[in-house]
């Protein structure tokens, strides 16, 4: 399989049975105002503006526990997140109409880890997902083909899951692999599947990570976490008033990276390769590895909390085909259709597919 293979297709968006009288696909953009200053912000990053004060913003808005955007919410904003609500119903709530979209199609699961899987900590290495909700993932994979797709690198996100029947896409889908141990889904060609577009990329990235490392140690609580194709620099634990200094830093490292880019999940700044690759493009790479390429009789269902699962909710508006689902208790802007609010709303979705399948005798088998 090589990278070329890999077709974005540009198909017409759809819109999928039984769900168009209550909630259009794709779903309305989230607020306007919301979407305006996200888009601003977005801007900054790309261009590189070199306005520290927009970095800093951004940074403050990565995570909605900052105390402002509780301050926020005890100001009135219910009404906001109401209407947000209405754009990206929950899907436990409209547990009826996804699966309802199913008919005749094939489930394969995209499951996303840090804050999907596994409730978000302060310590990056201590991120453990729970028994429960490592059983609930082993039913559905017994179910459907289930891919874990993560910003951490795939030794370490597989350390965490811990199930050998998955597919595995870690440093932000640029480290692909099939299941290390045969299931009912796994076909020859599947199973053999290994891709990592950004190889080339490995040595800079370490010295990068080296460099990060050295140079942001006079920055109390801050953690530089090497995904091998990628670099993640923790701001969680860093107090706010040193955030613009960690940012100066990280950009003047990158300075001499040309082919370097620098992107921002959960309070923490990601250097990722500027190639074209993405959480999107693994979707798309893994769903062609599975023999779905151009099909109409599958359903693929991601599940992810960050921004960076929006390139993958993205490809699947652009498809008009699939179920986006966002983990977020708060208004975001986002190309997913349905919310659920927590990893443990996650794990209730995920059990109730799993029971829905097993009762649903027409379904197709593998
Ligand atoms: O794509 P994901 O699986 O969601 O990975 C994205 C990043 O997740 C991790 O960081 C986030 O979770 C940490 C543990 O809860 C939290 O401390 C941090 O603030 C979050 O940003 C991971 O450590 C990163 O390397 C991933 O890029």
């Amino acid at each position: 399989m090589t990278k070329q293979s890999v077709v974005v297709p540009e198909v017409a968006v759809a819109t999928p049975p039984n769900t168009a009288a209550l909630f259009p696909y794709p779903p309305p953009r989230a607020m306007p105002g919301v979407a305006v200053r996200k888009k601003y912000l977005q801007a900054q990053m790309e261009l590189g503006s070199g306005l520290m004060s927009g970095w800093v913003e951004s940074m403050r808005a990565s995570s909605p526990t900052h105390a402002k955007a509780a301050a926020a919410l005890a100001a009135g904003v219910d009404d906001e997140h109401a209407a947000w609500m209405a754009k990206h119903p929950s899907a436990l709530t409209m547990f009826d109409q996804i699966v309802a979209a199913s008919k005749g199609k094939r489930i394969v699961m995209f499951l996303d880890y840090d804050g999907t899987l596994s409730p978000i900590v302060d310590d990056p290495d201590a991120a453990f997902m729970s028994d429960t909700m490592r059983l609930a993932v082993r039913s559905v994979a017994k179910q459907f083909p289930t891919a874990i797709v993560s910003g951490r690198c795939r030794d370490k996100v597989f350390d965490f899951v811990k199930l050998a029947e998955l597919y595995y896409a870690g440093s932000h889908g640029m480290d692909i692999k099939g299941p290390a141990k045969a299931s009912r889904h796994t076909k020859a060609k599947a199973k053999g599947v290994l891709f990592q577009p950004a190889s080339e990329f490995i040595p800079m990235i370490q010295q990068v990570n080296e460099s990060l490392i050295e140079k942001t140690k006079c920055i109390p609580g801050s953690k530089v976490e090497n995904n091998k194709f990628c670099v993640s620099v923790h701001f969680r634990c860093v107090e706010e008033k040193s955030w613009s200094t960690l940012a100066d830093i990280v950009k003047a490292v990158l300075k001499d990276y040309p082919k370097l880019k620098l992107t921002q999940g959960r309070k923490v700044l990601e250097i990722r390769p500027t190639i074209k690759w993405d959480k999107g493009k693994a979707l798309e790479f893994l769903l062609e590895s599975l023999g779905f390429a151009d099909c109409s009789n599958v359903l693929p269902v991601y599940i992810g909390d960050d921004r960076t699962d929006e390139d993958a909710f993205k490809v699947l508006r652009k498809r008009g085909q699939g179920v986006g689902i966002l983990v977020s208790k708060h208004a975001k802007d986002t190309n997913a259709s349905y919310s659920l609010q927590e990893p443990a709303e996650v794990m209730e979705f995920l059990l109730r597919l799993v029971e829905w399948d097993r009762l649903s005798k027409s379904r197709p088998r593998w």
